[in-house]
This record gives C-alpha cells, sequence and structure tokens, in this order.
C-alpha cells in the first residue's frame, strides 16, 4: 500500500440557505490557488449544494483534476454518546436513535474510505463539514470517539493527514487558515474572542 495524503476541508462561508456567500466564495478561490501548488490527484466532495459550489472553484485552480461527489462526505453527526455530557445534552435533544445509527454508519463510511493508505499514492482533497472534518481528525489521533465534539474547524480552513502503510496517521496541520487574510478568517465558529 502507499501513502494518502488527505486535505479535508470545510466548505467556504455559507448563508442560511446553505449557498456560498461572496466570503465563502473568496475563500474558496484562495483555497484553490493554496491547492494549486500541490500534486493534487482527486476533489471529492459532499452532495450538499456549499460543498458542490466550493469543490468546483477549487477545481477551477486544478486543471485535468477531477471533480466528484462521494456520499461519504455528508454532513452528519457521527457519533452519539451513550452518556450524555451534560454541557452537549441541548445539542443532542431530539436526536433518536434511527438518527444516531444513521450518523454512525456514514461516519464508518467516511473512515473506511479515505482514513487509510491507498494502492497507489494519492492526493486527494475532502470538501465536506465541520462535523466529519472533527471525525477525521478524531479517527488519526485514535481519540474516544466522544472527542469529536471537542473539534471545531472554520471555513476552507485547511486539515492535512497523512496515511502511511504499517504506521499511525500523521496529522500534518489542523484548521489551518493561512491562506486567508485577517477578515475571511474564523467564520463558522458562534460568537466570541478569536485567537
Ligand atoms: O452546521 C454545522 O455547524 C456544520 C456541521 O458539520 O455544517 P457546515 O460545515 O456545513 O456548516
Amino acid at each position: 500500500m502507499a501513502t494518502r495524503h488527505l486535505y479535508a476541508v470545510r466548505h467556504g462561508a455559507a448563508d442560511s440557505f446553505g449557498r456560498l456567500t461572496d466570503a465563502g466564495q473568496r475563500q474558496s478561490e484562495l483555497l484553490g490557488e493554496r491547492l494549486a501548488g500541490l500534486p493534487v490527484d482527486a476533489v471529492w466532495h459532499s452532495p450538499l449544494p456549499r460543498a458542490v459550489r466550493c469543490a468546483q472553484i477549487v477545481g477551477e485552480y486544478l486543471p485535468g483534476v477531477a471533480v466528484r461527489e462521494a456520499a461519504e462526505l455528508l454532513d452528519h453527526v457521527p457519533y452519539v454518546p451513550d452518556e450524555m455530557p451534560p454541557a452537549w445534552a441541548g445539542f443532542f435533544d431530539g436526536y433518536d436513535a434511527a438518527q444516531a445509527a444513521e450518523g454512525a454508519v456514514i461516519a464508518d463510511s467516511l473512515t473506511d474510505r479515505f482514513a487509510r493508505p491507498a494502492e497507489t499514492e494519492t492526493h486527494e482533497v475532502l470538501i465536506t463539514h465541520a462535523y466529519p472534518v472533527a471525525w477525521l481528525v478524531r479517527h488519526a489521533l485514535d481519540a474516544p470517539p466522544v472527542r469529536w465534539l471537542g473539534l471545531d474547524c472554520g471555513n476552507t480552513a485547511l486539515t492535512a493527514i497523512e496515511y502511511r502503510d504499517g504506521l499511525a496517521p500523521t496529522m500534518l496541520l489542523y484548521n489551518d487558515m493561512s491562506h486567508l487574510p485577517a477578515e475571511l478568517r474564523w467564520t463558522g465558529f458562534g460568537p466570541g474572542a478569536l485567537p
């Protein structure tokens, strides 16, 4: 098996209808410029419109690279703890067992497909959502499942993970926004002081 280089990204900033905002479009362009410096083999995106559009924009900076949908990148809640941390009880309120099972299936399909070495060395961009990125990071660190809840990421922030044969995954970058100017960083978070 050969190394898979994964670049996991939350799509650009979107409005309440799920469409990229002007800021989200610009973030996507800047992400495309950054990724153009890498030997990208494929761009995979979630079926949801905000991820589709972000991937289309990124693809404009990567001539000849296939941009395709992957159902595994759909937004989902990857894991619902049996023992709920009190601070998260409101978040999961009304979330039933069937929905939890559905999310777990997608989460497993995500790691089964992408979080492993590849047949030949490959560099793949995944344009997805905050929770799937958190789940990939949690998985790479072999952290307890509940720890996905402590991971958040910004729009078009870059998370890079390498999967080498016979080794634990290597986290190279998490939530890196260095391709974005200050005014386009830290979108996708709740209100509060930012570093
Ligand atoms: O709603 C959110 O907070 C996240 C969940 O993954 O979705 P998105 O990244 O599409 O904003």
